[in-house]
């Protein structure tokens, strides 16, 4: 079991408070999604998770450690766009995170090592329903097969953590609806812990085992920036059971308002 722990975290940008004294224990095989206003910090916790911003104040540990202050192998992650390179085929960006970290020089693996990580990209690409496309280029898949792909790369690490940010936000829904199905199975084959940034509280309902809403709790009209946003509501979920309905609209109407920026 590795457990990931925020204990009284914070991230502030200057004088700006985006969040503020977050507590959090996840535990392995946990599958997050995380909901909250536009601009309330959703991207910066994960991308916390992901090394990418160190916390302010407070802790990040994974078992009792500090969680790496940079992205590494442990931890997979894919935004709504921009996580595949457009002019590499499907399989070349599946293989690259691999080259990058075992011939940082060259840059390409050769001989036995190169077999092997080449039919382990395919094995992965037929896993996400890209067999077919291994030789296409980024650039000529749909939407939904260019997040297909990202998930792809993203796994290719055998990551403990993936970490989404809203993957499948530019997707039209039935291809979403695909794509749900596909993180599902992925996630409950792998057993590996799942956080999901999404806007849309419905998705948050389906995919998650584990709803946390993000809000802020102290306004300031006179200084927006002075109060970051904390865990305010955190839901356990059941797959595949009725939803907490009366809860809904009320999480509806948060989401909606209060850390909403002027030019959303
Ligand atoms: N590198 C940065 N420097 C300064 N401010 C930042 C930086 N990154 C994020 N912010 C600010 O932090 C706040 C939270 O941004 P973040 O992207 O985490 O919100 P979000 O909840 O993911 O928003 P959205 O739902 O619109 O994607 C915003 O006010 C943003 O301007």
């Amino acid at each position: 079991m590795s457990t990931i722990e925020a204990r009284a975290l914070w991230k502030t940008y200057g004088q700006d408070v985006v969040l503020e004294d977050i507590h959090l224990r996840v535990e392995t095989g946990e599958f997050v999604t995380v909901v909250g206003a536009s601009g309330c910090g959703k991207s910066t916790f994960l991308r916390m998770l992901l090394g990418a911003e160190s916390p302010s104040r407070g802790q990040l540990l994974l078992d009792g450690a500090p969680m790496a202050a940079e992205p590494g192998p442990d931890r997979g992650v894919v935004f709504q766009k921009y996580s595949v390179f457009p002019h590499l085929t499907a399989i070349a960006n599946v293989l690259i995170a691999e080259e990058m970290e075992k011939a940082p020089a060259l840059g390409r693996l050769f001989g036995r090592a190169r077999q092997e990580a080449v039919a382990r990209a395919r094995d992965m690409l037929g896993r996400v329903g890209l067999a077919d496309a291994a030789d296409k280029y980024a650039s000529e898949l749909s939407g939904g097969m260019q997040q297909r792909l990202a998930i792809a790369q993203a796994l290719m690490k055998n990551p403990r953590i993936l970490l989404l940010d809203e993957p499948f936000g530019a997707l039209d829904p039935g291809i979403r609806k695909d794509m749900h199905a596909l993180i599902l199975d992925l996630w409950a084959r792998s057993g590996i812990t799942v956080f999901m940034v999404t806007h849309d509280l419905k998705e948050g309902f389906d995919l998650g085992t584990r709803l946390l809403v993000f809000d802020k709790v102290r306004h300031d009209p006179q200084a927006p920036e002075a109060f970051g946003a904390s865990i305010t509501y955190d839901l356990p979920l059941q797959h595949g059971e009725a939803r907490d309905a009366a809860l809904a609209p009320e999480l509806r109407e948060q989401l909606s308002s209060p850390n909403r920026k002027e030019n959303d």
